[in-house]
């Protein structure tokens, strides 16, 4: 199983460096080359300046516009440097991590999405996002509103976060944030680490990406870990871990069409009794029926660690909650500009020209200019010549 992860913008590249700090293939793309500089485990070759021409290296300010142009302009150089890295052994999956309501991220992911869909036709395109807080105003919703958009069109996969979720929490907002990027590096790592090693009852990539071609509709991945010396019941985890509280996004888990379930942990509690409770139960729950599982005992290990992926899902909270505020606030703006447009036309008709109030003759303008560029000396000398009169 061979994934690229590639961030763009700030977010994006925070995320993609601590997937490089567990040994994952990055690449970080952003406008701003400060931020760039900031990245601790990115090697500096993998570090791409996009959009310089257009901003000086400072960053889009949240406008996706200028995001888009500037992947757009430097597209070629990205698609090298990813080509470069590639070499001859082919990516299953081109994981994108990035933030929907800034300007780098919003604006430049799709656009890369569509480039790697085309150039790369039998790797899987999965975009990993952090959906905007509620307090950071209508623009970020904006922007992740319609980045949702265009991203569902080309994308096998959206693996979304919902920031809102971090409210729950006292920690300032970077460190809710490092704490968050930590989380989904730590989730998805996990899995992949997962996929591909040998045994009887493990995840190929194969499974994966069965999982996660789901035509552009949203995926979360849920969490649970204890001492093994803990756990009372095994199922009880598997459950937690695919509960709202072990997800990032609040989804309607039966909406979804996949599944996926990977524990490990010591041999001695990974009862099968236990595991296919668990799964029987999900796999009654969500709307496909179809649940993928893997099983890791190891000697070796004090804790139980249970990752699941649930894909396929459209029916989604957080997601609702953007769009329906971003349509509304489009509308509402579209209708408030057209009043304006309608109020200014109604208020200004019937207004004269200059030339229906001061008739030529009356201001001797006319008598002056001829029609020619300003000859400041010809000027000068008919308005002596006035004056003289
Ligand atoms: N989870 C998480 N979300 C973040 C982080 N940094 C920013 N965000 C969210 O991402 C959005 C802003 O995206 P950024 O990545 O900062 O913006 P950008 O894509 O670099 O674009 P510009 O700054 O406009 O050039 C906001 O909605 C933030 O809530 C982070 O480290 N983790």
């Amino acid at each position: 199983m061979r994934a690229l992860i590639i961030g763009v913008g700030q977010c994006g590249t925070k995320i993609a460096d601590l997937f490089s700090l567990v040994d994952f293939e990055a690449l970080a793309v952003n406008t701003s080359k400060g931020d760039l500089e900031y990245l601790k485990h990115i090697p500096h070759e993998r570090r791409i300046l996009i959009g310089e021409g257009l901003t000086r290296g400072k960053g889009v300010n949240a406008n996706p516009i200028l995001g888009r142009e500037a992947m757009k302009r430097d597209l070629p150089l990205v698609m090298r440097k990813i080509g470069s890295i590639i070499g001859y052994e082919d990516i299953d999956i081109f994981f994108l991590t990035f933030g929907f309501g800034g300007g780098t991220g919003a604006g430049g992911t799709p656009i890369l999405a569509e480039a790697l869909k085309e150039e790369y036709p039998d790797s899987l395109v999965v975009a990993i996002g952090a959906l905007p807080l509620k307090e950071e105003g209508i623009r970020p919703t904006i922007n992740a509103a319609i980045t949702i958009d265009k991203l569902s069109k080309i994308a096998d996969s959206i693996i979304a976060i919902d920031n809102n979720k971090l409210k729950e929490g006292d920690d300032d907002i970077s460190k809710a944030y490092e704490k968050i990027n930590y989380t989904i590096v730590e989730r998805i790592a996990s899995l992949l680490a997962l996929v591909d090693v040998p045994g009887e009852q493990t995840l190929d990539s194969s499974d994966l990406k069965f999982v996660l071609k789901a035509f552009g509709s949203f995926a979360t991945v849920g969490y649970a870990k204890a001492d093994a010396g803990k756990v009372k019941s095994l199922s009880r985890l598997i459950m937690k871990s695919f509960e709202s509280e072990g997800l990032y996004l609040e989804a309607n888990i039966e909406s979804a069409l996949y599944g996926l379930v990977a524990v490990h942990g010591p041999p001695e509690v990974l009862k099968a009794s236990d595991i296919f409770e668990a799964l029987d139960y999900l796999t009654g729950k969500i709307r496909g029926k179809q649940i993928f599982r893997g099983f890791y005992p190891d000697p070796r290990e004090r804790e139980v660690e249970v990752v699941t992926l649930l894909s396929g899902i459209y029916d989604s909270r957080s997601i609702e909650d953007i769009i329906i505020t971003a349509k509304n606030y489009a509308q509402s703006f579209m209708k408030a500009r057209e009043e304006a447009e309608t109020k200014k036309k109604k208020l200004l008709s019937g207004l004269p020209d200059f030339d229906d109030v001061y008739p030529p003759g009356e201001t001797g303008v006319s008598e002056l200019y001829d029609g020619s560029f300003p000859d400041v000396d010809g000027i000068t000398k008919k308005l002596r010549r006035q004056e003289d009169d």
